[in-house]
């Protein structure tokens, strides 16, 4: 499988002197087409510093970050501007839908910002919406739809058009455990077409879900853990089994 992202060598300070916080300490990470990576961490561990910097969001101080292929240092910023509305996908906690679109007008927004003809958009962004099980909710306006439904609404934004990499920040941080399950359910779906997913998680369970989970402390990787797919792999404590 080709490698969507990857990590060399990323280090990231911020401050200076007696203020200076390192974020992230040599990490390196790679993602492939179709895999679901969790990163988990006690707070402060540079879980979404890791995830930012993925994206094009922020530079990191040292290292080099490939998406596709391409190291991001080696793109003027048109060129990775161009990549964050196409190939890149972000859902946060706080979902970001558009109040006065309905679910289908968001989910085609990114097409449209990048050219696509309204109604086109539409069709591809109820084409998605019907492939994750959404249809339903498609002409509804965010504040008519619950908490778990705007956030797939968003998973659904996420992956619209030819995404390669979606970036998740706790996007099941608001969420009760059974919409918290089908927020990772449909970033699954989504990586079985193959995007490649970064989910930050406290939840073990939800975590559980990954192909692989990535554990960082004080801005360093210090484990990581293939595990079969599915919470049914979770012990009750949490652990793997
Ligand atoms: N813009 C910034 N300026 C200064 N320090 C920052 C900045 N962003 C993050 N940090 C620091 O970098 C470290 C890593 O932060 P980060 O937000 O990546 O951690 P996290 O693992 O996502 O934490 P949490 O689980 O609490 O969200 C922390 O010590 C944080 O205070």
């Amino acid at each position: 499988m080709t490698v969507a992202m990857e990590l060399r060598g990323v280090s990231r300070v911020y401050g200076s002197g007696a203020g200076e916080v390192h974020a992230l300490r040599h990490v390196d990470m790679s993602v492939r087409a179709g895999e679901l990576v969790a990163v988990m961490g006690p707070s402060g561990s540079g879980k979404s510093t890791l995830l930012t910097i993925a994206g094009s969001l922020e530079e990191p101080s040292s290292g080099e970050v490939l998406v596709g292929g391409s190291s991001l240092r080696s793109m003027s910023a048109n060129e990775r501007a161009r990549l964050r509305r196409r190939a890149i996908g972000y859902v946060f906690q706080d979902f970001n839908l558009l109040a006065g679109l309905t679910a289908v007008e968001n989910v085609a927004l990114p097409l449209e910002l990048d050219g696509v003809g309204p109604k086109a958009a539409r069709e591809v962004g109820l084409a998605v919406l019907e492939e994750l099980g959404l249809a339903g909710q498609a002409r509804r306006y965010p504040d008519e739809l619950s908490g778990g439904e705007r956030q797939r609404i968003a998973i659904a934004r996420a992956i619209v058009g030819d995404r390669r990499l979606v970036l998740a920040d706790e996007p099941t941080g608001a969420l009760d455990s059974v919409n918290g399950e089908a927020v990772m359910r449909l970033l699954r779906t989504a990586c079985k077409r193959g995007v490649a997913g970064v989910v930050v998680t406290h939840d073990a369970q939800l975590a559980s879900w990954a192909d692989r989970i990535v554990f960082l402390r004080d801005g360093r990787v210090v484990d990581q853990t293939s595990q079969p797919v599915g919470p049914e792999s979770l012990l009750t404590d949490g652990t793997s089994r």
